[in-house]
């Protein structure tokens, strides 16, 4: 395919006209030819000094014709597991589910050096960039205190490298009954200093009222917003969600809580979800579903086929208007052995897991808007004029035309300028259609 470079469009005063959007995804962008069904409609994209503008500047600007193809802002990837990515070589394959993938990360944990961890951090974050991520949040397993822990320390430097590239947050992930050590409080003050998440991992029905009622205290006490791995699992029995959701409207937790999982929501009977659901709505949780990593460890076991795929009650949700975003979750480890910190992979996955085709346009917002609102970073995940020009542009036309082909092109655009390559135009959309 011929990529046409466009000569002085990044002189940061041009314009990228006749770009299809995501209806969810604009705010004070002038929109035409608005299609309710597909939530797509037409715009022309301003950029001044490398940000979107309402209006073209006055003096004659470049103009790229973008012949009505796909463009989606920039990524927000609010659930990975920087620390563990890429081992996957060294580790091997789960032969069960969650806690055999557990067992395998755990084994692997004294090859973490600092440098180990660098040049595996680094090399996840240079993907999520290429791919077209402004923004992530990452997990890391602090089984230790956060001040002596390698992650952390590489962590911060990395924030610092990348700091015109990605936006990022951590999560010290760490099991519920951390929550009885004498020294938890302690680790709360590390990690409000190190301006981190507080993050459990609550273990397959290992739920406990008590415990859930001390880690809210103390994360108030300390600042911190919490986010939970919760009902990973298929048994209908965990019932964690819940108890989170009790426990938030119990203590009266006001700041920000997440839960990622909560796949046992699917195996439940309907009237037990719907009640769940209610309780969630109602404590104002946030969601993050995580389809790759569940329907690699859900219903796992060797010498048999998966006949559950584990992914949680999402269109239920949104009914409830509780926020649902999708994420990468595990990338190339024994959670989850593939992936390229690639949000359009993951986007591309849900809409065929989650059966969403015929609604999309609704959930367009979901990979990057919704995020971006549940990770308190309002500049990021949306077109709006005074926002950095940041979106990917896709060599598609709709749709169905962005999920079909498993080869095709895109233009990841950082303040208005290609990040690599240069931006689609006409010819290229067509040559590339011809040959499919
Ligand atoms: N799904 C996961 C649970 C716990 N730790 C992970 O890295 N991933």
């Amino acid at each position: 395919m011929t990529v046409t470079s466009v000569p002085n469009a990044t002189d940061g005063n041009f314009a990228i006209m006749n770009a299809r959007v995501p209806i969810a995804v604009c705010d004070g962008i002038r929109l035409r030819d608005a299609d309710a069904a597909s939530g797509l409609a037409t715009a022309d994209l301003f950029i001044r000094d490398g940000r979107l503008a309402a209006r073209p500047d006055t003096q004659e600007g470049i103009s790229i014709d973008a012949a009505g193809t796909l463009v989606l802002p920039g990524f927000v990837d609010m659930h990975v597991h920087l620390d563990k990515a890429y081992t996957v070589h060294r580790t091997g394959l789960p032969d069960g589910g969650l806690l055999d993938a557990v067992r395998l990360s755990i084994a692997d944990a004294p090859n973490r050096t600092e440098d180990d961890l660098r040049a595996r951090m680094r090399r996840s974050l240079q993907r999520a960039y290429a791919n077209g991520t402004v923004a992530l949040r990452t997990h890391l397993d602090t089984p230790e205190l956060p001040d002596q822990s390698p992650a952390w320390r590489v962590f911060a430097t990395l924030r610092d490298e990348f700091g015109d590239m990605l936006s990022l947050q951590a999560v010290a992930l760490m099991a519920l009954e951390r929550v009885d050590d004498a020294d938890y409080s302690d680790r709360c003050a590390q990690l409000s200093r190190l301006g981190g998440v507080l993050g459990m991992f609550v273990p397959p029905a290992m739920e406990n009222a008590n415990r859930l009622d001390r880690l809210f205290s103390l994360a108030a006490k300390h600042e911190l917003d919490v986010d939970f791995h919760v009902d990973e699992t298929l048994d209908p029995k965990a019932g964690g969600l819940a108890m989170i959701a009790d426990a938030v409207q119990r203590t009266g937790f006001a700041r920000r809580v997440v839960v990622g999982h909560c796949c046992s929501l699917s195996a439940q009977p309907h009237d037990q979800a719907a009640a769940t659901l209610d309780l969630v709505a109602k404590a104002g949780l946030h969601v993050v579903a995580l389809p790759t990593t569940n329907l690699f460890l859900q219903d796992r076991g060797a010498g048999r086929t998966p006949r559950l795929r584990g992914l949680t009650l999402v269109k239920e949700m949104r009914e409830r208007a509780i926020p649902v975003s999708f994420a990468s979750d595990n990338i190339c480890d024994p959670f989850f052995p593939f992936g390229d910190f690639d949000m359009f992979e993951i986007m591309r996955e849900t809409v065929r897991v989650a059966h969403l085709e015929g609604e999309i346009g609704a959930w367009a917002d979901a990979f990057s808007r919704r995020p971006a609102e549940t990770l308190g970073l309002a500049g990021h995940g949306r077109l709006a004029p005074g926002l950095p020009a940041d979106f990917v542009q896709f060599a598609a036309t709709d749709w169905i035309d962005l999920f079909c082909r498993s080869r095709l092109a895109r233009c990841v655009v950082r303040n208005g300028r290609p990040v690599d390559g240069a931006f689609l135009q006409r010819r290229d959309i067509f040559t590339a259609q011809e040959k499919a």
